[in-house]
């Protein structure tokens, strides 16, 4: 089946947690549409930019762009941006059935609104290997006042201005600015008469099994998510099956997506708190609330405030309580095991560095910066003077202390280009550090563009070659998404077999914007001809014009 969709993209005034700022929508919509497609399905994608002055691109994030890495949406990467008042064709197979996400790649646009949810149903005819009698979608985000460009400024000023946390958490677009529901918090009361300010209602019927689809597109802040009186069990990541495990709580980071089943087991007409708070980060926002109803007798819904308090997210630096959370997330049965060993061992080091005292993040002490020219095009076509040819190095180098502050914080660009023999096996550890200031180290959820990757294993400190012998083979987890804690290292595994130029990057918006990112290049010998309206920039638009002039 094809899904034939027209989108324009363009600024409104919203006001989603009810203070009026511009948003960006598709459709006049925000959050975006939902797209509904099933496994093996073509979803094509008109999309119009009716941004003013600005251009655009939508990234599907977890849709590996098999065959067509120019519909990745990554501006300046794989595409060209589409300029403001042109239209683009996204067209792309829904690869796998799973929970997945699209979103603006440009710029800050994720921050500004663009993104909405895509789910992807099994192939039809085939069985759902999750039993549920109802599905919920929960898509979460954080917002700020503040508009996307003074952010984006702010970052590469000096002296630097930090965006702070978020003023809000957003679900499903909708929250509650400097006010709350819950009567626990020394806040204001939310004024419950103005509706879009409302919590969302999700609506049950008693002795049922929901799944919960939880995504998070945050610009920010890393969550976690309770609902009162109700256990979940968690059984997708990231559009693949897990090991069911059962939790009371559960993290989502930027970049994430879960499946969590609940059974409404509790009295038949009762309601209970969904809260979403923050972690990783001291919290300045206030947590984020929607309700549970259950059908009564009367087939009404019960629209009052749960009479419990809604629950507490654990201790923001209770670091403890969130790797417990991600080490349990295990493959589940049928899940294709990692190739036995790599051919390559990337270590990619995470610094906060400076350049002229322009605060950064780099790996390997280069911070990213993107060409004019987007990657897919000047190396298919291999254009020369495209981009910084310096490569990237795979290792940081013996001496490193990631438990202080950098030595010699200064750093440099470059394009962090790593070209992939096709179909090799790939190791990348991702190593945390200190920040610049002493006694901090943040979270960063990695995210890979056109591939899913085992999640091998987490470790604490430096990681030593040793550490080899301590990945999991067995039953490690495939993800597009992984994060690693403060002062230590995640390992990651992939086999480079999906011809085109993918992006890896923390998913957290601003130090995607700082440099946190590097870019992988493979098979593109393999690429087929790429549509025109993907590299008419740059040297590529140069090379289209000589060619036909
Ligand atoms: O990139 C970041 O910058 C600030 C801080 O480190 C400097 O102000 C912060 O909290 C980040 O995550």
């Amino acid at each position: 089946e094809t899904h034939h969709l027209h989108w324009e993209v363009s600024y409104m005034f919203a006001s989603p947690d009810c203070q009026e700022k511009l948003v960006m929508a598709i459709n006049g919509q925000f959050p975006g549409p939902t797209i509904h497609a099933k496994a093996g399905d073509t979803v094509v994608v008109e999309l119009k930019n009716s941004l003013p002055t600005e251009g655009v691109v939508i990234h599907w994030h977890g849709i590996k762009q098999i065959g067509t890495p120019w519909a990745d949406g990554t501006a300046l990467i794989s595409q060209c941006p589409i300029k403001p008042d042109e239209t683009f064709v996204y067209k792309f197979q829904a690869d796998k059935a799973g929970t997945y996400f699209y979103h603006g790649h440009y710029g800050m646009q994720r921050a500004a609104g663009l993104y909405g949810l895509l789910i992807v149903d099994v192939k039809e005819g085939e069985k759902e290997k999750i039993k549920y009698d109802g599905e919920i979608n929960m898509l979460l985000s954080d917002w700020y006042h503040q508009d996307i460009y003074t952010q984006m400024v702010g970052l590469s000023s000096k002296p630097f201005r930090w965006i702070g946390e978020p003023q809000s958490l957003l679900i499903n677009g909708g929250g509650q600015f400097n006010c709350s529901l819950a009567t626990n918090q020394g806040i204001n009361k939310c004024n419950m008469e103005n509706m879009q300010c409302a919590p969302m209602v999700l609506q049950v019927l008693p002795n049922k099994t929901y799944r919960l689809r939880i995504i998070s597109t945050t610009s920010l802040s890393s969550l976690n998510l309770a609902i009162g009186n109700h256990k979940m069990t968690i059984v997708e990541a990231d559009g693949n099956y897990v090991d069911p495990f059962t939790v009371d709580d559960m993290d989502i980071y930027s970049g994430e997506s879960y499946s969590a089943l609940i059974t409404t087991d509790q009295h038949v007409s009762s309601n209970h708190w969904i809260s979403v708070g923050v972690r990783g980060r001291q919290p300045k926002t206030p947590p984020a609330l929607a309700i549970l109803s259950y059908l009564n007798n009367n087939s009404q819904y019960q629209l009052e405030l749960p009479k419990a308090t809604p629950p507490i997210t654990p201790l923001w630096n209770d670091y403890a309580h969130s790797k417990s959370f991600s080490y349990k997330i295990l493959a589940a049965k049928d899940t294709p095991k990692p190739p036995k060993r790599a051919d390559r061992l990337i270590q990619l080091l995470n610094t906060q560095n400076k350049i002229d005292g322009f605060i950064k993040w780099s790996l390997n002490n280069v911070s990213m910066v993107l060409p004019p020219t987007p990657y897919l095009g000047s190396l298919r076509y291999s254009l020369k003077g495209a981009f910084d040819q310096k490569k990237p190095r795979d290792w940081f180098g013996a001496n490193y202390n990631v438990m202080k502050p950098p030595i010699n914080p200064n750093t440099t660009t470059g394009s962090n280009l790593y070209e992939i023999k096709f179909n090799s096996t790939v190791d990348i550890i991702l190593q945390n550090a200190n920040a610049l200031a002493e006694n901090v180290s943040e979270i960063h959820p990695w995210h890979l563009h056109g591939h899913d990757f085992w999640v091998l294993g987490y470790g604490e400190g430096l990681f030593r070659k040793k550490d080899v012998s301590r990945f999991n083979l067995k039953n490690a987890p495939l993800r597009n998404t992984a994060v690693i804690f403060p002062y230590g290292w995640t390992a990651i595994r992939f086999v480079a077999d999906n011809p085109g130029v993918w992006a890896f990057h923390c998913h957290i918006e601003p130090h995607l914007h700082m440099g946190m990112g590097v870019i992988l290049a493979e098979g593109i010998e393999l690429v087929k001809e790429i549509p025109k309206d993907a590299i008419s920039c740059g040297k590529t638009a140069k090379m289209l014009m000589n060619n036909h002039g």
